[in-house]
């Protein structure tokens, strides 16, 4: 018998699907509650673990089954034998609290801010509280010291190294600036990854503390220094050869300086990588990256369409030579390599 043929969707399914999320979302709560992933790193059937965990057997089971679907687990069985579930490989990586990768606690900080925002909309649209601006050095020092830290590290500073990695030969010298680069993380990952590389961390002073003690943690203060400014009005320095700045330009309150300051501290030749979201035309691709944005665009920060950083970089005189799409935390984002001509 072939298969049945799949109805096309009905148009309030997207509306559907933000119900279920609420549902999938509470599923991975009580999973990290739980500990579950570290659990099922051995595998095990839904009977056995809620008879050692006390929990009760069938709703146990059809848990395992809703995190099965969402694949954080996986499940196997000899014959018409019992199920056995272990966690999956992305769930061992990003979920268990023992890995170098672990995300749980930013993606449970990163759920509470979503909902925390989402429930100061009504007050935002008919003018009462507005949000609580978010650029303050000591914010930004906490989010460095906490989910920043987990993200660059599972996600940010393996992207970044992938592509400086199509760019720079691994064994010339080269000069970083990481800039607005948070715990530096990122930075760390990419002196680590090319021997030869040294550099900054350009930081607001309370976050770049944050970066300089990451930075004695990896035992690389012969190579990276942790400097504190603001991009906005202080100088940046001059040499480099490579420019990492992601997420920075939404805070900057003016664009066309920071490109210019941008353009002053790189040697010709030296490649910026500018690595930001900005607004797809498309709705389907617009729709995760505004929801992610939208506290952003409601403090007036800059948040641009797509195309418009890449005219205002080649308007600044850089030559831009690559344009990629790239995973950042929560929503992806442009990687836009912008180079400094060579007169
Ligand atoms: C969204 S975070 C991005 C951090 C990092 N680049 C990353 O992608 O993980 C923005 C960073 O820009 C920094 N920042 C914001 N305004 C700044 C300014 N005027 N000067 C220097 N850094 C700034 C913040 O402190 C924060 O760490």
């Amino acid at each position: 018998m072939s298969r049945p043929v799949d109805a096309p969707p009905h148009p309030m399914q997207p509306c559907w699907d933000l119900a279920l999320a609420a549902v999938q979302a509470e599923a991975l709560q009580l999973a990290l509650a739980e500990d579950l992933f570290e659990t099922l790193i051995t595998p095990c059937t839904p009977e056995t673990l809620a008879r050692r965990r006390g929990w009760r057997p069938a709703t146990a089971h059809h848990w395992l089954t809703l995190l099965w679907s969402m694949q954080l687990l996986e499940r196997n069985r000899e014959g018409a034998g019992e199920w056995h579930y272990a966690s999956s490989a992305a769930a061992r990586r990003y979920l268990v609290a023992s890995s170098a990768h672990y995300c749980g606690e930013a993606w449970r900080f990163r759920l509470a801010s979503m909902r925390d925002f989402g429930a100061t909309l009504p007050a935002g649209l008919h003018g009462a509280d507005q949000p609580a601006p978010l650029a303050s050095g000591e914010r930004w020092a906490a989010a460095a010291r906490g989910h920043l830290a987990r993200e660059q590290v599972a996600v940010t500073a393996p992207a970044a190294c992938q592509l400086v990695a199509r760019r720079v030969c691994r064994d010339t010298p080269r000069r970083l600036l990481d800039l607005g680069g948070g715990p530096g993380l990122v930075a760390i990952a990419l002196v680590q990854a090319f021997p030869h590389m040294t550099g900054v961390v350009f930081e607001l002073p309370e976050a770049a503390k944050v970066a300089a003690q990451q930075i004695a943690e990896a035992g690389l203060t012969a190579r990276l220094e942790a400097r504190g400014g603001d991009l906005a009005t202080d100088t940046l320095g001059t040499g480099y050869d490579v420019i990492w700045c992601s997420s920075v330009l939404h805070f900057v309150p003016d664009l066309s300086a920071s490109l210019r300051n941008l353009h002053t501290a790189l040697n010709p030749g030296g490649e910026l990588i500018c690595v930001h979201a900005e607004i797809p035309a498309a709705p389907e691709a617009a729709r995760r990256m505004l929801s992610y944005y939208l506290p952003l665009l409601w403090q007036g920060r800059r948040v641009t369409h797509a195309g418009e950083l890449r005219d205002a970089l080649l308007a600044h005189g850089f030559e831009v030579c690559e344009e990629q799409s790239i995973n950042l935390p929560m929503a992806p984002a442009t990687a836009l390599v912008a180079r400094r001509r060579v007169e």
